[in-house]
């Protein structure tokens, strides 16, 4: 396990929700953040069809293209009714010709698990990897889970993507009306985060 020494980090992501929570996470550790947008960078395709291959592109490009240690994310929610549909196409779902369309999504979802007659609870889980990547090439991985159920309708204006739709196990909240606070302490992503920490730095 290598651990990360440095005093910068590339967040190789596009996504603005991401970047609000991977920063809040990282504050601690007075690392000087920038992102793929900072340094210009386009957004490579994601052609794996997992979670670990997809966050792998995106922080090696990011690495790569920086010269600098990058971190990606790349997550989705698997809804269980649905075969663990949308799982890594969770971001395509929402693609529309005139950009992403998050409504659209969980609307598609729902209905989905409304023509499966699928009983409630409707159990889904929030997955994230996390992948750090050197400009040599190294890359260490860390994998985070919450389950908890899909809900309807929405609910709640915070957080981003899916939130409003998700409930965690424990939690009468969506992840859309819980404080972000509260979503930073125990997310798919805090869970890897916490990984990352304990592993690569000291
Ligand atoms: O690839 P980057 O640039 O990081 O940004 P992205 O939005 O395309 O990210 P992904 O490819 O990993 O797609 C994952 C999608 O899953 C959804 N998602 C992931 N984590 C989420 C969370 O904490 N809350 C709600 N939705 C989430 C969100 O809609 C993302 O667009
Ligand atoms: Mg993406």
């Amino acid at each position: 396990m290598r651990k990360f020494t440095g005093d910068q980090l590339v967040l190789a992501s596009h996504n603005k929700g991401k970047l609000r929570e991977i920063s809040a996470l990282l504050a601690p550790f007075g690392i000087t953040v920038s992102s793929a947008a900072d340094h210009g960078l386009e957004e490579p395709e994601e052609t794996e069809d997992s979670f670990a291959g997809n966050a792998r592109i995106k922080a090696h490009f990011a690495a790569k293209a920086t010269g600098l240690p990058a971190l990606s994310d790349d997550s989705g929610i698997s809804v269980d009714a649905l075969d663990g549909a949308p799982g890594v196409y969770t971001a395509d779902w929402a693609e529309t010709p005139n950009g992403r369309d998050f409504n659209m999504a969980m609307e598609k979802t729902w209905t989905l698990l409304e023509e499966k007659n699928a009983p409630p609870p409707r159990t889904a889980a929030f997955n994230c990897t996390l992948c750090l990547a050197w400009p040599d090439g190294h890359d260490e991985l860390f994998v985070g889970k919450v389950e908890g159920q899909v809900v309807w309708p929405m609910r709640g204006a915070h957080g981003f993507g899916y939130d409003p739709i998700f409930v965690p196990n424990g939690f009468d909240e969506t992840f859309g009306e819980m404080d972000p606070a509260q979503k930073h302490a125990m997310s798919h992503r805090a869970v890897a985060f916490a990984k990352l920490v304990a592993d690569c730095f000291d």
